[in-house]
């Protein structure tokens, strides 16, 4: 049922596509939540940017021939642990308003997309599939940085020690796009034999695709995107920009592989970190959560 009237949240593609949160197969969660980003700020605008820039996307998927919106509900839920109206939430204020929601919409039966924000959020995130899910599943990173620090500037909750986070809840990872570490990350991924495919790695290796694949453990798979992973030429707009990125067409290729391959139990999408007078990074990451619910509902039937 598409609602008739204006929502009072800003909806995901606008009219176009609103939903009621009841009839929805997907809610998107936007968390506008920044307190430990290092170099450029601003990923607290991130959703609100996202969500302004669906408007413009057209509802049908030229790779899936498919007015994806029409046929799959989409909802957009209400921002939570919102930086911009309370500076002082702590991460742990943050992270258990985020376990509770997503909690909450999984037990609902929902496809969940968080949108940050911070790339600690993901903590949250992971704990409420972790709690709701009784067997191990891939968090499958992609991200310019290795965020497996143990902790950075003074937190454990440091947007670069989150996949340190995830780690420690002995779930198996798969990190790509990989391109800035340090030494202290070098060693771990050294002595736990963490599996990274290195951005360097992609640009050699024609069949990366399918072994990257390869290398995921388990049936369920949780994707968390930090958008640095993909090239800065194409979103600028995050916080500590790495060369040498993964590109349109790898990035969605790889994912649509992912999905077809595995069961997707969830994702999220972090640092976006909008830039002034331009709308390429926020178009650009709009695109890709469409596509990620396009591939979702692709392999689960729902068209
Ligand atoms: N987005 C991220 N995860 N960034 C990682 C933290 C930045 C580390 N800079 C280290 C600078 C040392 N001079
Ligand atoms: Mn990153
Ligand atoms: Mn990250």
């Amino acid at each position: 049922m598409l609602l008739q009237s204006t929502p009072a949240v800003r909806q995901f593609l606008g009219l176009e596509a609103t939903s009621t949160y009841e009839a929805a197969k997907v809610v998107i969660l936007p968390i506008p939540y920044e307190a430990t980003t290092t170099f450029r700020k601003g990923c607290e605008k991130g959703p609100d940017a996202l969500l302004e820039a669906s408007d413009q996307l057209e509802a049908y998927d030229e790779e899936l021939k498919r007015e994806t919106c029409i046929e799959v509900g989409i909802y957009t839920h209400s921002a939570i642990a919102d930086t911009r109206q309370n500076p002082n939430i702590s991460a742990d204020e943050m992270l258990a308003v985020t376990t509770e929601t997503v909690s909450r919409f999984i037990a609902d039966n929902k496809f969940v997309i968080a949108v940050g924000g911070e790339h600690a959020i993901t903590t949250g995130v992971v704990r409420a599939y972790q709690q709701a899910i009784d067997e191990p599943f891939t968090v499958v990173q992609i991200d310019a940085h290795g965020d497996m620090r143990h902790e950075y500037e003074g937190s454990l909750h440091n947007h670069a020690c989150v996949m340190r986070r995830v780690l420690e809840m002995g779930l198996p990872t798969l990190s790509v796009g990989i391109r800035s570490i340090c030494q202290e990350e070098a060693l771990l991924i050294e002595e736990k034999q963490i599996p990274v495919v290195w951005a360097r790695d992609i640009t050699n290796n024609p069949n990366w695709i399918e072994d990257a694949i390869a290398q995921i453990s388990t049936p369920k798979v949780f994707i968390t995107i930090d958008v640095d992973g993909i090239d800065p030429s194409l979103i600028p707009g995050v916080g500590t920009p790495e060369p040498g990125g993964l590109d349109w067409y790898s990035i969605t290729k790889f994912m649509r592989r992912v999905f077809e391959t595995h069961q997707v139990i969830g994702c999220d999408i972090m640092e976006l970190a909008p830039i002034a007078d331009s709308v390429v990074s926020e178009y650009t990451t709009a695109k890709l959560l469409y596509k990620l619910i396009g591939y979702q509902a692709l392999t689960q039937g729902w068209f």
